[in-house]
Protein backbone atom coordinates (compact mmCIF):
# COMPACT_ATOMS: atom_id res chain seq x y z
CA UNK A 1 0.00 0.00 0.00
CA UNK A 2 1.55 3.30 -1.27
CA UNK A 3 -0.26 5.86 0.41
CA UNK A 4 1.41 9.58 -1.02
CA UNK A 5 -1.09 12.08 1.55
CA UNK A 6 -2.08 14.10 -2.02
CA UNK A 7 -5.67 15.41 -2.78
CA UNK A 8 -6.82 14.31 -6.05
CA UNK A 9 -7.90 17.05 -8.60
CA UNK A 10 -9.51 15.56 -11.50
CA UNK A 11 -7.24 12.95 -12.78
CA UNK A 12 -4.01 14.66 -10.93
CA UNK A 13 -2.59 14.13 -7.52
CA UNK A 14 -1.25 17.21 -5.65
CA UNK A 15 0.33 17.65 -2.38
CA UNK A 16 -2.45 20.17 -0.20
CA UNK A 17 -0.38 23.31 1.08
CA UNK A 18 -3.12 24.65 3.60
CA UNK A 19 -1.52 22.56 7.32
CA UNK A 20 -2.40 18.56 7.22
CA UNK A 21 -4.68 16.03 8.34
CA UNK A 22 -2.70 12.56 10.18
CA UNK A 23 -4.61 9.84 10.61
CA UNK A 24 -5.10 8.40 13.94
CA UNK A 25 -5.13 4.68 15.28
CA UNK A 26 -8.11 5.29 18.29
CA UNK A 27 -7.07 1.74 18.90
CA UNK A 28 -3.32 2.48 20.32
CA UNK A 29 -3.33 6.47 20.09
CA UNK A 30 -0.81 5.93 17.24
CA UNK A 31 -0.30 8.82 14.93
CA UNK A 32 -0.49 7.15 11.32
CA UNK A 33 1.62 7.85 7.96
CA UNK A 34 1.49 9.94 5.76
CA UNK A 35 0.45 13.75 6.40
CA UNK A 36 -2.64 14.46 4.46
CA UNK A 37 -2.32 18.06 2.73
CA UNK A 38 -5.26 20.47 3.67
CA UNK A 39 -6.44 21.81 0.17
CA UNK A 40 -6.43 25.70 -0.36
CA UNK A 41 -9.25 27.47 -2.12
CA UNK A 42 -7.29 27.36 -5.31
CA UNK A 43 -7.67 23.48 -5.34
CA UNK A 44 -11.40 23.65 -4.43
CA UNK A 45 -11.40 26.26 -7.45
CA UNK A 46 -9.52 23.73 -9.78
CA UNK A 47 -11.78 20.55 -8.64
CA UNK A 48 -15.14 22.73 -9.04
CA UNK A 49 -13.64 23.92 -12.85
CA UNK A 50 -12.79 20.69 -13.91
CA UNK A 51 -16.40 19.18 -12.65
CA UNK A 52 -18.32 21.95 -14.37
CA UNK A 53 -16.06 21.19 -17.44
CA UNK A 54 -16.94 17.55 -17.39
CA UNK A 55 -20.24 17.97 -16.69
CA UNK A 56 -21.92 18.05 -19.96
CA UNK A 57 -20.39 15.70 -21.38
CA UNK A 58 -20.85 13.40 -18.61
CA UNK A 59 -24.37 13.58 -18.42
CA UNK A 60 -24.50 12.92 -21.72
CA UNK A 61 -22.67 9.36 -22.12
CA UNK A 62 -25.45 6.14 -22.89
CA UNK A 63 -26.61 4.93 -19.57
CA UNK A 64 -24.83 2.10 -20.34
CA UNK A 65 -21.29 3.67 -19.87
CA UNK A 66 -22.41 5.01 -16.95
CA UNK A 67 -23.63 1.86 -15.55
CA UNK A 68 -20.34 0.49 -16.84
CA UNK A 69 -18.19 2.92 -14.90
CA UNK A 70 -19.99 2.43 -11.30
CA UNK A 71 -19.03 -1.37 -11.87
CA UNK A 72 -15.35 -0.26 -12.86
CA UNK A 73 -15.35 1.70 -9.47
CA UNK A 74 -16.31 -1.33 -7.69
CA UNK A 75 -13.87 -3.57 -9.37
CA UNK A 76 -10.98 -0.83 -8.50
CA UNK A 77 -12.30 -1.09 -5.21
CA UNK A 78 -12.09 -5.07 -4.86
CA UNK A 79 -8.70 -4.66 -6.51
CA UNK A 80 -7.25 -2.72 -3.57
CA UNK A 81 -7.58 -5.53 -1.55
CA UNK A 82 -6.59 -6.54 2.21
CA UNK A 83 -4.27 -3.07 1.94
CA UNK A 84 -7.76 -1.09 2.62
CA UNK A 85 -9.43 -3.28 5.35
CA UNK A 86 -6.02 -2.58 7.42
CA UNK A 87 -5.35 0.74 6.88
CA UNK A 88 -9.18 1.38 7.83
CA UNK A 89 -9.35 -0.73 10.77
CA UNK A 90 -6.18 0.98 11.65
CA UNK A 91 -7.67 4.44 11.41
CA UNK A 92 -11.05 3.65 12.78
CA UNK A 93 -10.39 1.14 15.13
CA UNK A 94 -13.61 -0.98 13.74
CA UNK A 95 -12.87 -5.03 13.16
CA UNK A 96 -12.19 -6.56 10.15
CA UNK A 97 -15.38 -8.63 9.51
CA UNK A 98 -17.39 -5.16 10.15
CA UNK A 99 -15.20 -3.41 7.64
CA UNK A 100 -15.27 -6.42 5.37
CA UNK A 101 -19.07 -6.29 5.78
CA UNK A 102 -18.53 -2.86 4.67
CA UNK A 103 -16.51 -3.28 1.83
CA UNK A 104 -19.28 -5.43 0.28
CA UNK A 105 -22.33 -3.67 0.82
CA UNK A 106 -20.19 -0.43 -0.89
CA UNK A 107 -19.44 -2.23 -4.02
CA UNK A 108 -23.10 -3.83 -4.14
CA UNK A 109 -24.25 -0.62 -3.89
CA UNK A 110 -22.14 0.84 -6.91
CA UNK A 111 -24.07 -2.36 -8.83
CA UNK A 112 -27.08 -1.97 -7.67
CA UNK A 113 -26.96 1.65 -9.54
CA UNK A 114 -25.44 -0.06 -12.70
CA UNK A 115 -28.64 -1.98 -12.43
CA UNK A 116 -31.12 1.71 -12.09
CA UNK A 117 -29.65 3.05 -15.13
CA UNK A 118 -29.71 -0.01 -17.42
CA UNK A 119 -33.52 0.04 -16.04
CA UNK A 120 -34.42 3.51 -16.57
CA UNK A 121 -36.85 4.14 -14.32
CA UNK A 122 -35.29 6.68 -12.20
CA UNK A 123 -35.85 9.02 -15.53
CA UNK A 124 -39.58 8.67 -14.55
CA UNK A 125 -40.24 9.38 -18.46
CA UNK A 126 -44.03 10.87 -19.30
CA UNK A 127 -46.11 11.67 -22.23
CA UNK A 128 -48.96 12.87 -22.51
CA UNK A 129 -49.67 13.33 -26.35
CA UNK A 130 -50.94 16.60 -27.95
CA UNK A 131 -55.40 16.67 -28.02
CA UNK A 132 -55.48 18.82 -31.03
CA UNK A 133 -59.24 18.75 -31.14
CA UNK A 134 -59.79 19.05 -27.31
CA UNK A 135 -62.01 21.51 -26.60
CA UNK A 136 -62.41 24.67 -25.22
CA UNK A 137 -58.63 24.17 -26.03
CA UNK A 138 -56.07 21.62 -27.46
CA UNK A 139 -53.22 20.27 -25.29
CA UNK A 140 -49.88 20.40 -26.27
CA UNK A 141 -47.68 17.70 -26.67
CA UNK A 142 -45.70 17.21 -22.66
CA UNK A 143 -43.21 15.11 -22.25
CA UNK A 144 -40.90 14.89 -18.89
CA UNK A 145 -37.96 13.26 -17.73
CA UNK A 146 -35.41 13.89 -15.14
CA UNK A 147 -32.29 15.48 -15.55
CA UNK A 148 -28.99 15.56 -13.26
CA UNK A 149 -28.66 18.92 -11.14
CA UNK A 150 -25.13 19.15 -11.76
CA UNK A 151 -21.99 18.98 -9.48
CA UNK A 152 -22.52 17.29 -5.88
CA UNK A 153 -20.31 17.89 -2.83
CA UNK A 154 -20.27 15.03 -0.80
CA UNK A 155 -19.03 15.15 3.18
CA UNK A 156 -17.90 11.29 4.06
CA UNK A 157 -19.23 10.31 7.33
CA UNK A 158 -16.64 9.41 10.00
CA UNK A 159 -18.84 6.77 11.37
CA UNK A 160 -19.26 4.10 7.97
CA UNK A 161 -15.41 4.62 6.39
CA UNK A 162 -16.42 2.84 3.89
CA UNK A 163 -20.11 2.79 2.81
CA UNK A 164 -21.10 6.37 3.42
CA UNK A 165 -17.84 7.25 2.61
CA UNK A 166 -15.80 8.45 -0.60
CA UNK A 167 -17.62 5.68 -2.56
CA UNK A 168 -20.65 5.30 -0.68
CA UNK A 169 -23.86 5.70 -1.27
CA UNK A 170 -23.73 9.92 -1.73
CA UNK A 171 -21.68 9.05 -3.79
CA UNK A 172 -22.86 6.34 -6.11
CA UNK A 173 -26.10 8.06 -6.04
CA UNK A 174 -24.81 11.18 -7.66
CA UNK A 175 -22.66 9.55 -10.02
CA UNK A 176 -25.33 7.59 -11.28
CA UNK A 177 -27.63 10.50 -11.76
CA UNK A 178 -24.93 12.13 -14.67
CA UNK A 179 -23.53 14.29 -11.66
CA UNK A 180 -19.85 14.68 -11.02
CA UNK A 181 -18.47 14.47 -7.63
CA UNK A 182 -16.19 16.20 -5.41
CA UNK A 183 -15.39 14.33 -2.18
CA UNK A 184 -14.38 16.21 0.92
CA UNK A 185 -12.40 13.19 2.65
CA UNK A 186 -13.40 12.51 6.57
CA UNK A 187 -10.42 13.61 8.32
CA UNK A 188 -10.98 10.51 10.70
CA UNK A 189 -9.98 7.79 7.78
CA UNK A 190 -7.67 10.12 5.35
CA UNK A 191 -5.77 6.83 4.36
CA UNK A 192 -8.59 4.69 3.74
CA UNK A 193 -10.35 8.08 1.60
CA UNK A 194 -7.38 7.82 -0.46
CA UNK A 195 -7.24 4.75 -1.37
CA UNK A 196 -11.26 4.75 -2.41
CA UNK A 197 -10.01 7.77 -4.35
CA UNK A 198 -7.58 6.64 -6.37
CA UNK A 199 -9.75 3.27 -7.34
CA UNK A 200 -12.42 5.93 -8.43
CA UNK A 201 -10.20 8.53 -10.20
CA UNK A 202 -8.52 5.18 -11.90
CA UNK A 203 -12.58 3.81 -13.24
CA UNK A 204 -12.92 7.24 -14.58
CA UNK A 205 -9.49 6.80 -16.92
CA UNK A 206 -10.42 2.99 -17.65
CA UNK A 207 -13.71 4.43 -18.85
CA UNK A 208 -11.99 7.12 -21.18
CA UNK A 209 -13.95 10.08 -18.83
CA UNK A 210 -13.20 13.61 -18.82
CA UNK A 211 -11.27 13.39 -14.85
CA UNK A 212 -13.26 16.26 -13.53
CA UNK A 213 -15.65 13.73 -13.38
CA UNK A 214 -14.06 13.00 -9.74
CA UNK A 215 -12.08 14.78 -7.26
CA UNK A 216 -11.29 14.54 -3.63
CA UNK A 217 -10.27 16.92 -1.34
CA UNK A 218 -8.49 17.35 2.88
CA UNK A 219 -9.21 20.13 4.56
CA UNK A 220 -7.57 21.04 7.59
CA UNK A 221 -10.08 22.91 8.89
CA UNK A 222 -13.75 23.97 8.05
CA UNK A 223 -12.97 27.15 5.66
CA UNK A 224 -11.85 25.25 2.50
CA UNK A 225 -15.10 22.66 3.03
CA UNK A 226 -17.56 25.77 3.33
CA UNK A 227 -15.75 27.19 0.17
CA UNK A 228 -16.99 23.92 -1.19
CA UNK A 229 -20.69 24.32 -0.86
CA UNK A 230 -20.27 27.67 -1.57
CA UNK A 231 -18.70 27.26 -5.04
CA UNK A 232 -21.66 28.99 -7.70
CA UNK A 233 -20.76 25.33 -9.49
CA UNK A 234 -21.81 22.82 -7.33
CA UNK A 235 -25.32 22.47 -7.55
CA UNK A 236 -25.89 20.26 -4.43
CA UNK A 237 -24.07 18.40 -1.74
CA UNK A 238 -24.65 15.48 0.23
CA UNK A 239 -23.65 15.16 4.54
CA UNK A 240 -23.48 12.73 7.33
CA UNK A 241 -22.25 14.18 10.06
CA UNK A 242 -23.08 16.07 13.40
CA UNK A 243 -26.02 18.38 13.97
CA UNK A 244 -23.66 21.29 13.77
CA UNK A 245 -21.77 20.38 11.11
CA UNK A 246 -24.55 19.64 9.38
CA UNK A 247 -26.55 22.65 10.11
CA UNK A 248 -23.21 25.09 9.22
CA UNK A 249 -23.06 23.69 5.77
CA UNK A 250 -26.57 23.92 5.68
CA UNK A 251 -26.82 27.45 6.21
CA UNK A 252 -24.06 27.80 3.43
CA UNK A 253 -25.63 25.93 1.05
CA UNK A 254 -28.84 28.18 1.67
CA UNK A 255 -27.41 31.87 2.21
CA UNK A 256 -26.02 31.16 -1.73
CA UNK A 257 -26.99 33.91 -4.48
CA UNK A 258 -27.78 30.07 -5.88
CA UNK A 259 -29.01 28.37 -3.14
CA UNK A 260 -28.81 24.64 -3.42
CA UNK A 261 -30.44 21.50 -1.56
CA UNK A 262 -28.20 20.15 0.95
CA UNK A 263 -28.76 16.84 2.09
CA UNK A 264 -27.70 16.20 5.33
CA UNK A 265 -27.76 13.13 7.58
CA UNK A 266 -27.48 14.65 11.16
CA UNK A 267 -29.36 13.13 14.56
CA UNK A 268 -31.58 10.43 15.50
CA UNK A 269 -32.28 8.27 18.44
CA UNK A 270 -34.42 6.16 16.75
CA UNK A 271 -37.00 5.00 19.63
CA UNK A 272 -38.17 2.00 19.92
CA UNK A 273 -41.48 1.40 21.67
CA UNK A 274 -42.14 -1.89 23.22
CA UNK A 275 -45.31 -2.77 23.76
CA UNK A 276 -47.80 -4.65 26.54
CA UNK A 277 -48.34 -7.64 25.26
CA UNK A 278 -44.87 -8.27 23.69
CA UNK A 279 -43.35 -6.73 26.99
CA UNK A 280 -45.10 -9.93 28.74
CA UNK A 281 -44.55 -12.35 26.09
CA UNK A 282 -40.84 -11.98 25.50
CA UNK A 283 -39.27 -8.88 27.57
CA UNK A 284 -36.21 -10.33 28.98
CA UNK A 285 -36.18 -12.84 25.12
CA UNK A 286 -35.99 -9.03 23.67
CA UNK A 287 -33.47 -7.17 25.58
CA UNK A 288 -29.84 -9.12 24.77
CA UNK A 289 -31.12 -8.38 20.95
CA UNK A 290 -31.85 -4.57 22.29
CA UNK A 291 -28.35 -4.65 23.73
CA UNK A 292 -26.63 -6.14 20.51
CA UNK A 293 -28.32 -3.34 18.91
CA UNK A 294 -27.55 -0.90 21.13
CA UNK A 295 -23.27 -1.69 21.24
CA UNK A 296 -22.88 -2.55 17.57
CA UNK A 297 -19.42 -0.91 16.81
CA UNK A 298 -19.62 0.95 19.92
CA UNK A 299 -23.05 2.63 19.36
CA UNK A 300 -21.88 4.67 16.24
CA UNK A 301 -24.59 3.90 14.04
CA UNK A 302 -27.08 6.75 13.38
CA UNK A 303 -30.09 3.87 13.14
CA UNK A 304 -28.96 3.00 17.20
CA UNK A 305 -31.36 2.51 19.40
CA UNK A 306 -31.08 5.30 21.79
CA UNK A 307 -34.60 5.50 23.37
CA UNK A 308 -37.00 3.28 24.89
CA UNK A 309 -40.64 3.50 24.87
CA UNK A 310 -43.35 1.34 27.43
CA UNK A 311 -45.79 1.84 29.79
CA UNK A 312 -44.82 0.84 33.25
CA UNK A 313 -45.63 -2.27 34.84
CA UNK A 314 -43.89 -5.75 36.08
CA UNK A 315 -43.03 -6.47 32.45
CA UNK A 316 -41.15 -3.66 31.84
CA UNK A 317 -39.20 -4.28 35.40
CA UNK A 318 -38.27 -7.70 33.84
CA UNK A 319 -37.50 -6.03 30.31
CA UNK A 320 -35.18 -3.43 32.40
CA UNK A 321 -33.72 -5.94 34.70
CA UNK A 322 -32.46 -7.82 31.63
CA UNK A 323 -30.64 -5.15 29.49
CA UNK A 324 -29.29 -3.99 32.43
CA UNK A 325 -27.40 -7.50 33.27
CA UNK A 326 -26.95 -7.36 28.85
CA UNK A 327 -25.12 -3.76 29.55
CA UNK A 328 -23.07 -4.89 32.53
CA UNK A 329 -21.79 -7.78 30.69
CA UNK A 330 -20.93 -5.68 27.61
CA UNK A 331 -17.26 -5.13 27.23
CA UNK A 332 -16.18 -1.18 26.05
CA UNK A 333 -15.28 -0.95 22.56
CA UNK A 334 -12.86 1.41 20.88
CA UNK A 335 -14.99 4.72 19.07
CA UNK A 336 -13.50 6.29 16.19
CA UNK A 337 -11.62 9.12 17.14
CA UNK A 338 -10.74 10.32 20.35
CA UNK A 339 -13.30 13.79 20.26
CA UNK A 340 -15.99 11.29 19.14
CA UNK A 341 -15.03 9.35 22.38
CA UNK A 342 -14.77 12.89 24.22
CA UNK A 343 -18.50 14.05 22.95
CA UNK A 344 -19.89 10.35 24.04
CA UNK A 345 -18.54 10.65 27.40
CA UNK A 346 -19.83 13.82 28.00
CA UNK A 347 -23.08 13.03 26.77
CA UNK A 348 -23.30 9.68 29.40
CA UNK A 349 -22.22 12.30 32.26
CA UNK A 350 -24.64 14.64 31.51
CA UNK A 351 -27.35 11.70 31.69
CA UNK A 352 -25.97 10.63 35.03
CA UNK A 353 -26.02 13.72 36.33
CA UNK A 354 -29.49 15.01 35.05
CA UNK A 355 -31.32 14.33 38.97
CA UNK A 356 -34.51 13.40 36.52
CA UNK A 357 -32.58 10.62 35.21
CA UNK A 358 -31.57 6.56 37.06
CA UNK A 359 -28.40 4.99 35.91
CA UNK A 360 -29.87 1.60 35.46
CA UNK A 361 -26.20 0.21 34.01
CA UNK A 362 -22.56 0.47 33.07
CA UNK A 363 -21.02 -1.71 30.64
CA UNK A 364 -16.86 -2.77 31.58
CA UNK A 365 -14.68 -0.01 31.58
CA UNK A 366 -12.55 0.17 28.96
CA UNK A 367 -8.74 0.73 30.18
CA UNK A 368 -7.73 4.10 31.83
CA UNK A 369 -6.51 6.64 28.88
CA UNK A 370 -7.91 4.13 26.23
CA UNK A 371 -10.68 5.73 23.83
CA UNK A 372 -13.34 3.34 24.38
CA UNK A 373 -16.85 3.66 24.85
CA UNK A 374 -18.16 2.17 27.93
CA UNK A 375 -22.08 1.26 27.21
CA UNK A 376 -24.89 2.95 29.49
CA UNK A 377 -28.88 2.45 29.63
CA UNK A 378 -30.55 5.06 31.54
CA UNK A 379 -34.32 5.30 32.99
CA UNK A 380 -36.35 8.36 33.51
CA UNK A 381 -40.53 9.12 33.95
CA UNK A 382 -42.53 9.63 30.71
CA UNK A 383 -43.15 13.30 32.68
CA UNK A 384 -39.23 14.19 33.39
CA UNK A 385 -38.72 13.20 29.88
CA UNK A 386 -42.04 15.38 28.34
CA UNK A 387 -40.11 18.47 30.34
CA UNK A 388 -36.59 18.55 29.51
CA UNK A 389 -36.30 18.61 25.78
CA UNK A 390 -32.22 18.19 26.59
CA UNK A 391 -32.78 14.46 27.38
CA UNK A 392 -33.98 14.18 23.94
CA UNK A 393 -30.42 14.90 22.21
CA UNK A 394 -28.74 12.21 20.41
CA UNK A 395 -26.08 11.08 22.16
CA UNK A 396 -23.59 9.27 19.45
CA UNK A 397 -22.38 6.20 21.15
CA UNK A 398 -23.90 2.80 22.85
CA UNK A 399 -26.35 4.96 25.43
CA UNK A 400 -30.17 4.70 26.10
CA UNK A 401 -32.54 6.15 27.50
CA UNK A 402 -36.12 4.12 29.04
CA UNK A 403 -38.72 6.44 29.09
CA UNK A 404 -41.93 4.91 31.67
CA UNK A 405 -44.89 6.08 30.31
CA UNK A 406 -47.97 5.80 32.98
CA UNK A 407 -50.01 4.82 30.44
CA UNK A 408 -51.01 4.85 26.88
CA UNK A 409 -51.92 8.12 26.68
CA UNK A 410 -48.81 9.38 28.02
CA UNK A 411 -47.06 6.88 26.02
CA UNK A 412 -48.43 8.53 22.94
CA UNK A 413 -47.94 11.92 24.26
CA UNK A 414 -43.84 11.03 24.40
CA UNK A 415 -44.21 9.84 20.81
CA UNK A 416 -45.50 13.19 19.83
CA UNK A 417 -43.04 14.73 21.75
CA UNK A 418 -39.87 13.24 19.90
CA UNK A 419 -37.99 14.89 17.00
CA UNK A 420 -37.45 13.53 13.71
CA UNK A 421 -36.25 10.10 13.42
CA UNK A 422 -34.33 7.90 11.03
CA UNK A 423 -36.17 5.02 12.09
CA UNK A 424 -38.72 4.06 15.21
CA UNK A 425 -39.14 0.28 15.80
CA UNK A 426 -42.08 -1.25 17.55
CA UNK A 427 -42.33 -4.46 19.65
CA UNK A 428 -45.44 -5.92 19.34
CA UNK A 429 -47.75 -8.55 19.31
CA UNK A 430 -51.54 -9.30 18.06
CA UNK A 431 -53.12 -7.90 21.26
CA UNK A 432 -51.04 -4.94 20.68
CA UNK A 433 -52.53 -4.01 17.25
CA UNK A 434 -54.83 -1.27 18.55
CA UNK A 435 -52.05 0.71 19.95
CA UNK A 436 -49.99 0.63 17.00
CA UNK A 437 -53.06 1.38 14.76
CA UNK A 438 -53.63 4.38 16.88
CA UNK A 439 -49.47 5.39 16.86
CA UNK A 440 -49.30 5.07 13.19
CA UNK A 441 -50.28 8.12 11.82
CA UNK A 442 -47.98 9.86 14.70
CA UNK A 443 -44.84 7.56 13.84
CA UNK A 444 -45.38 8.50 9.77
CA UNK A 445 -45.02 12.03 10.83
CA UNK A 446 -41.54 11.56 13.26
CA UNK A 447 -39.46 9.02 11.08
CA UNK A 448 -38.29 7.90 7.55
CA UNK A 449 -38.24 4.06 8.55
CA UNK A 450 -40.71 2.34 10.92
CA UNK A 451 -40.00 -1.46 11.77
CA UNK A 452 -41.66 -4.33 13.78
CA UNK A 453 -39.97 -6.53 16.31
CA UNK A 454 -36.30 -5.66 15.19
CA UNK A 455 -34.49 -2.74 15.67
CA UNK A 456 -32.99 0.31 12.98
CA UNK A 457 -29.49 -0.91 13.05
CA UNK A 458 -28.66 -3.03 9.39
CA UNK A 459 -29.84 -0.55 7.00
CA UNK A 460 -31.00 -2.88 4.04
CA UNK A 461 -29.98 -1.39 0.22
CA UNK A 462 -32.58 -2.03 -1.52
CA UNK A 463 -35.60 -0.36 -3.48
CA UNK A 464 -38.19 0.51 -0.92
CA UNK A 465 -35.44 1.43 1.62
CA UNK A 466 -35.58 5.17 3.47
CA UNK A 467 -32.92 6.26 5.05
CA UNK A 468 -34.07 9.41 5.59
CA UNK A 469 -36.57 10.85 8.25
CA UNK A 470 -38.05 14.46 9.24
CA UNK A 471 -35.52 17.00 11.13
CA UNK A 472 -33.19 16.78 12.34
CA UNK A 473 -32.96 13.42 11.51
CA UNK A 474 -32.39 15.06 8.31
CA UNK A 475 -32.14 18.40 6.77
CA UNK A 476 -34.83 17.13 4.15
CA UNK A 477 -36.57 13.95 5.30
CA UNK A 478 -38.25 14.27 1.45
CA UNK A 479 -35.48 11.64 0.63
CA UNK A 480 -33.21 8.97 1.42
CA UNK A 481 -29.32 8.78 1.31
CA UNK A 482 -29.93 4.63 1.29
CA UNK A 483 -31.35 2.72 -1.31
CA UNK A 484 -32.18 3.39 -5.01
CA UNK A 485 -34.59 6.31 -4.58
CA UNK A 486 -31.30 8.00 -3.28
CA UNK A 487 -30.75 8.76 -6.81
CA UNK A 488 -33.53 11.30 -7.07
CA UNK A 489 -31.61 13.38 -4.56
CA UNK A 490 -29.34 14.81 -7.72
CA UNK A 491 -32.22 14.84 -10.45
CA UNK A 492 -34.86 17.57 -11.48
CA UNK A 493 -37.49 16.78 -13.95
CA UNK A 494 -37.77 19.00 -17.31
CA UNK A 495 -40.94 19.02 -19.13
CA UNK A 496 -40.45 19.33 -23.03
CA UNK A 497 -43.66 21.08 -24.69
CA UNK A 498 -44.03 20.88 -28.28
CA UNK A 499 -40.11 19.80 -28.84
CA UNK A 500 -40.06 18.64 -32.12
CA UNK A 501 -39.62 14.70 -32.12
CA UNK A 502 -35.96 14.94 -34.08
CA UNK A 503 -35.03 17.55 -31.13
CA UNK A 504 -36.89 14.98 -28.25
CA UNK A 505 -33.95 13.68 -26.49
CA UNK A 506 -34.27 9.53 -26.55
CA UNK A 507 -35.90 8.28 -23.94
CA UNK A 508 -38.98 10.45 -24.79
CA UNK A 509 -38.13 9.61 -28.92
CA UNK A 510 -42.35 8.37 -29.66
CA UNK A 511 -40.91 5.02 -30.39
CA UNK A 512 -38.95 4.65 -27.36
CA UNK A 513 -35.77 3.71 -28.82
CA UNK A 514 -34.47 2.74 -25.32
CA UNK A 515 -36.47 0.42 -24.19
CA UNK A 516 -37.76 1.97 -20.85
CA UNK A 517 -40.81 1.84 -18.52
CA UNK A 518 -42.99 5.26 -19.38
CA UNK A 519 -46.21 6.96 -18.24
CA UNK A 520 -47.89 7.48 -21.56
CA UNK A 521 -50.66 9.46 -21.44
CA UNK A 522 -50.99 8.52 -17.38
CA UNK A 523 -50.69 4.74 -17.66
CA UNK A 524 -47.02 3.10 -17.37
CA UNK A 525 -46.07 1.17 -20.48
CA UNK A 526 -43.40 -1.06 -20.00
CA UNK A 527 -41.05 -0.81 -23.46
N1 LIG B 1 -26.36 10.71 13.06
C1 LIG B 1 -25.37 10.32 12.31
O1 LIG B 1 -25.55 9.72 11.29
C2 LIG B 1 -23.97 10.65 12.69
C3 LIG B 1 -22.93 10.03 12.02
C4 LIG B 1 -21.63 10.39 12.34
C5 LIG B 1 -21.42 11.33 13.34
N2 LIG B 1 -22.47 11.88 14.01
C6 LIG B 1 -22.25 12.92 15.05
O2 LIG B 1 -21.16 13.72 14.70
C7 LIG B 1 -20.22 13.83 15.78
C8 LIG B 1 -18.83 14.03 15.23
O3 LIG B 1 -18.63 13.14 14.20
P1 LIG B 1 -18.15 13.57 12.78
O4 LIG B 1 -16.73 14.04 12.81
O5 LIG B 1 -18.45 12.46 11.89
O6 LIG B 1 -19.13 14.77 12.36
P2 LIG B 1 -18.80 16.27 12.00
O7 LIG B 1 -20.10 16.91 11.69
O8 LIG B 1 -17.97 16.92 13.01
O9 LIG B 1 -17.94 16.17 10.65
C9 LIG B 1 -18.47 15.67 9.44
C10 LIG B 1 -17.76 16.36 8.28
O10 LIG B 1 -18.17 17.72 8.19
C11 LIG B 1 -17.06 18.60 8.32
N3 LIG B 1 -17.53 19.71 9.13
C12 LIG B 1 -18.00 19.65 10.39
N4 LIG B 1 -18.38 20.87 10.81
C13 LIG B 1 -18.14 21.72 9.79
C14 LIG B 1 -18.31 23.13 9.62
N5 LIG B 1 -18.79 23.90 10.58
N6 LIG B 1 -17.96 23.67 8.43
C15 LIG B 1 -17.46 22.89 7.44
N7 LIG B 1 -17.26 21.56 7.57
C16 LIG B 1 -17.60 20.98 8.71
C17 LIG B 1 -15.98 17.77 8.98
O11 LIG B 1 -14.68 18.23 8.66
C18 LIG B 1 -16.25 16.39 8.41
O12 LIG B 1 -15.70 16.27 7.13
C19 LIG B 1 -20.47 12.58 16.55
O13 LIG B 1 -20.07 12.66 17.88
C20 LIG B 1 -21.95 12.42 16.40
O14 LIG B 1 -22.61 13.21 17.34
C21 LIG B 1 -23.72 11.57 13.70
O1 LIG C 1 -24.72 5.33 10.60
C1 LIG C 1 -25.55 5.45 9.71
C2 LIG C 1 -25.93 4.35 8.82
C3 LIG C 1 -26.44 3.16 9.56
C4 LIG C 1 -26.53 2.01 8.67
O2 LIG C 1 -26.33 2.10 7.49
C5 LIG C 1 -26.89 0.72 9.23
O3 LIG C 1 -27.43 0.66 10.34
O4 LIG C 1 -26.65 -0.29 8.53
Amino acid sequence: MHLTGQLLIGGESRKGTNGEIKGVNPATGEILEPAFGGATKADVDAAAALAHEAFAGYRALPYETRATFLESIAEHIEAIGDDLIVRTMAETGLPRPRLEGERGRTVGQLRLFAGVLRDGGFLEARIDPALPDRKPLPRPDLRLRNVPLGPVAVFGASNFPLAFSVAGGDTASALAAGCPVIVKAHPAHPGASELVGRAIQAAVAACGLHPGVFSMIHDSGYEVSQALVADPRVKAAGFTGSRRGGLALLAIAQGRPEPIPFYAEMSSINPVIMLPAALKARGPQIAPDFVAALTLGAGQFCTNPGLILAIEGPELDAFVEAAGKAVEAAPASVMLTPGICKAFAHGVAALTEAKEVTTVARGIPGPDGSHTGRAALFSVAAKDFLANPHLHEEVFGAASVVVRAADQAELEKVVAAVEGQLTIAIHMDEADHPIVAALLPTLEMKAGRILVNGFGTGVEVAPAMVHGGPFPATSDGRTTSVGTLAIARFLRPVSYQNLPEALLPAELKTENPLGIARRVDGKVKVG
